[in-house]
């Protein structure tokens, strides 16, 4: 945690909406990969929904366990195009976001939530649209309580994630980009893609792995044999 641990953090600088845009038209996988495998929040990250995929700048609320006070202080700091990522100040399985919460941010136009706990009535969410990644559901709530944090760095999955840096989330989970990577994260995300197109062409017309990546003389290098089924007994 920061030294300022009872903090409401406003006017933050966000990244042109024009540039989210863009990146969510890349898929996280596609992103992680053309970054150098940085900034994944992990697999346990889970979205409710499927078939989403969101980019939008990051506001964070940093709780206490079983205590979503700050929530509420974070929702009037979010924008258009933002993502609130929500992390407790230690482990908690309780549902501090439900479909009012979410009501309240999607009449914000805030374009999901990231949270690192419980999140409940996650039938009314998928309902409503509103995008959600969970480490938990729970239906079990929360009180509004202990003061907390907003806009200060917090810490998912095992990444710093900074208000007005990126979120990029889809089916396959969360990541974090720096806000200062964010066109590098277009661009590199580009390339890989047309990389991707000419492998996904060669493939579709039969060519095969093992040949496209020049993997048969690794194979060899590695003493891997090819043995006909009646001479391989075991
Ligand atoms: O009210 C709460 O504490 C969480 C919730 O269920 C909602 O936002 O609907
Ligand atoms: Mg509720």
């Amino acid at each position: 945690m920061t030294a300022k641990t009872k903090v409401v953090v406003t006017g933050v600088p966000r990244p042109p909406l024009a540039q989210l845009d863009e990146l969510a038209g890349f898929g996280v996988a596609t992103a992680h990969e053309a970054l150098g495998r940085i900034g994944y929040l992990g697999p346990e990250l889970r979205p409710i929904q499927q078939g989403v995929r969101v980019a939008g700048s990051v506001v964070t609320a940093l709780v206490w366990p079983g205590d979503n006070l700050m929530i509420h202080a974070a929702v009037e700091q979010c924008a258009p195009g933002d993502i609130l990522v929500v992390a407790p100040s230690s482990p908690c399985t309780d549902g501090y976001f439900g479909e009012l919460l979410a009501t309240s941010l999607a009449s914000r136009s805030v374009r999901g939530l990231v949270i690192d706990a419980g999140v409940r009535d996650t039938a009314e969410l998928r309902e409503m649209g509103f995008p959600v990644w969970s480490r938990h559901v729970s239906a079990q709530g929360t009180v509004k309580a202990t003061a907390g944090a907003v806009n200060v760095p917090v810490v998912v999955g095992g990444q710093v994630v900074r208000p007005g840096s990126v979120i990029l989330a889809d089916d396959d989970g969360v990541m974090s980009i720096e806000a200062a990577d964010l066109p590098r994260a277009i661009e590199a995300s580009k390339a890989r893609e047309a990389k991707e197109q000419a492998t996904r062409e060669a493939l579709a017309g039969g060519q095969l792995g093992l040949d496209r990546y020049n993997l048969r003389p690794l194979l060899k290098e590695l003493g891997v044999e090819y043995v006909p089924y009646e001479e391989h007994h075991e």
